[in-house]
């Protein structure tokens, strides 16, 4: 029997690692010095094509900061007439009136705007320049009066994590649609000791639980897999099945997505799970994106639950939860590992 691979449901591109921020924590390790190499408008757009071949996944741009390209427009444009949702992952310190409406022009749904702690201390401290807070908050306010909508992303660490209730007040307050919250992952710039504990992670998370049960807005969380299991004891306690009406989106996804309905593409067209973990599964320069994704030796291992070792791989949620496979990786070099930051021991329930 063949086996059949699903397409991918979302695609992060890197459109730039060029970034005119510089985050304590930047996955990317991004900073003003563009490196040589990056895809061209025209490859970009071959790109596009080669993923339409594939499906209709949503496109998030990202970067590095995406608006330091100046072809960002013409790229949204093109992935929006071949059928994709096109959304765009900014740090909001660039934006202007006239950038909301090319953006909007160019067919472009939503916008993430990262906002890292609810004072300009926290937010510049994290982000590296001081003054960001503020034109972030301004950059939110165009979109605002745009009526353009747009999520807020907080990523924790030890940095501000007494602040995320805060953060996600402020969210509200602005107006965001949805608010996703990112766990930092040890790679590039980001730092494992500025990783929260275990036992903060877990904390956070049922935080997050009951947050999503009431809250009006949409609720995420990236890169916190145990998430899935937590949700899971919860609602058993409470007595209540799982369900869209009950848990929302969260109710038809699992953990880690990186390689099952996920990947990353990079600012020179490399592929990888996520931009979290430099483990190479293809390049798209050598050959067509469909035959990265349906054939890459990581992508084929990261979609066998069978694969995964140490406790995920002994774990009744393991289908669900799956481990942080970048964080895994980043504390011993093999990304099929147990993930190093979850309290749970299988089997006692
Ligand atoms: C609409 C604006 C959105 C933007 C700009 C955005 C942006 C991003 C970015 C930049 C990443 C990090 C990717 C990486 O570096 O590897 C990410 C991850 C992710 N986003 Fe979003 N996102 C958006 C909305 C959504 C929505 C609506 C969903 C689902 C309902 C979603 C699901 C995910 C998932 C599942 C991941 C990570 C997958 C993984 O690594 O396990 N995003 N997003
Ligand atoms: C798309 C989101 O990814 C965040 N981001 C950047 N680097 C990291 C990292 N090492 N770990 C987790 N999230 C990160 C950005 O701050 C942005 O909000
Ligand atoms: N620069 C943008 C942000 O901060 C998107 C990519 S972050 C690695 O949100
Ligand atoms: S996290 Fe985003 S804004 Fe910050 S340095 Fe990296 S690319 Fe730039």
């Amino acid at each position: 029997m063949i086996a059949m691979t699903n397409p991918p449901r979302l695609i992060a591109w890197e459109l730039t690692a060029g970034c005119n921020l510089n985050c304590v924590h930047c996955r990317g390790a991004s900073t003003s010095s563009v490196p040589e190499g990056e895809l061209t408008t025209e490859e970009a757009k071959h790109f596009i094509d080669d993923v339409v071949e594939l499906g209709k996944p949503i496109l998030i741009l990202s970067g590095g900061e995406p608006l330091t390209r100046t072809d960002v427009f013409e790229i949204a444009r093109y992935g929006t007439d071949a059928g994709l949702r096109v959304v765009l992952a900014t740090n909001g310190t660039l934006l202007t009136p006239e950038i909301v409406k090319k953006l909007r022009d160019a067919g472009v749904q939503r916008l993430s705007i990262s906002l890292d702690g609810a004072t300009a201390k926290t937010h510049d401290e994290f982000r590296g320049v001081p003054g960001a807070f503020e034109r972030t908050l301004a950059g939110i306010e165009i979109l605002r009066k745009a009526d353009f909508p747009f999520q807020i992303n907080t990523t924790i660490s030890r940095r501000n994590l007494e602040e995320i209730p805060k953060t996600f007040e402020l969210a509200k307050e602005l107006g965001a649609v949805a608010y996703h919250v990112f766990f930092l992952v040890p790679t590039g710039r980001g730092e494992e000791s500025d990783e929260v504990s275990p036992a903060d992670y877990e904390r956070v998370l049922h935080w997050f639980y009951d947050m999503q049960k009431e809250s009006e807005i949409q609720l995420k969380a990236t890169c916190a897999p145990h998430y899935f299991r937590i949700m899971r004891q919860r609602a058993k306690k409470e007595g209540i099945e799982i369900s869209v009406k009950t848990h929302g989106y969260e109710a038809m996804t699992k953990g880690c997505l990186g390689g099952t309905g996920f990947c990353f593409v990079s600012s020179v067209g490399e592929v990888y799970p996520c931009g979290y973990l430099p483990v190479l599964a293809g390049d798209i320069r050598a050959q067509p994106f469909k035959d990265v994704w349906e054939n890459s030796e990581v992508f084929r291992k990261l979609r066998d639950p069978e694969e995964l070792k140490g406790k995920c791989g002994i774990c009744e949620y393991k289908k669900v939860c799956a481990g942080c496979r970048a964080r895994a990786y980043a504390a011993t070099g093999d990304y099929l590992e147990e993930e190093p930051y979850c309290i749970y021991r299988p089997g006692k329930k």
